[in-house]
């Protein structure tokens, strides 16, 4: 039997995949199988409600949901999953992804969402966060995890140069 992708990265659009390839990219570079679909909250509720309730029996230990404007989706999958959910704020071209952000990281107390930066960078980190779970429990992603970090630290100068 092969084995099910631990992470989910969810969006609520076509449009999201620009940024949220980001996420893919990232647990690519860790070897870490991923799953990712498109769900919205508000153009697909069904579909929302058919993954969310059914994640954690899918096998996915981690959800990465991505959306903008007004962005219920990664709100809603946390109200109807225990799995850990991260919400990426998509940059909206009407506010900048501002919108994003708020509405995905102002939670009522009970149903948490870990909220990360507008548009790549949160991307990549919602990702680097999912290992980081995954790695509490699996020696061979945290070694992967501990490697990559080593080759960030790496590729950063020390000193600045002049003409790059
Ligand atoms: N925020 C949500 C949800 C949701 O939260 O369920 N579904 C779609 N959207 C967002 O609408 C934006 C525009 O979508 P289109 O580009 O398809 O018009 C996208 O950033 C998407 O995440």
């Amino acid at each position: 039997m092969t084995e099910r992708p631990p992470v989910a990265i969810i969006m609520g659009s076509q449009s999201d995949w620009e940024t949220m390839k980001n996420a893919a990219d990232t647990l690519e570079a860790l070897e870490i199988a991923y799953d990712a679909r498109i769900i919205s909250a508000h153009r697909t509720p069904d579909r929302l409600v058919n993954f969310a309730k059914g994640a954690r029996d899918e096998g996915f230990k981690v959800i990465i949901a991505g959306a903008g404007g007004a962005a219920h989706l990664p709100g809603m999958a946390a109200a109807m999953t225990p799995l850990p959910v991260f919400g990426v704020p998509v940059q909206s071209r009407a506010l900048s992804g501002q919108d994003s952000l708020l509405s995905i990281v102002q939670m009522p107390a009970g149903i948490p969402v870990g909220t990360l930066a507008i548009g790549k960078a949160g991307a990549i980190n919602a990702a680097l966060l999912a290992a980081a779970v995954l790695a509490l429990g699996d020696e061979d992603i945290a070694e992967r995890l501990d490697e990559w970090r080593a080759r960030q630290s790496a590729a950063v100068a020390e000193y600045p140069m002049d003409d790059l």
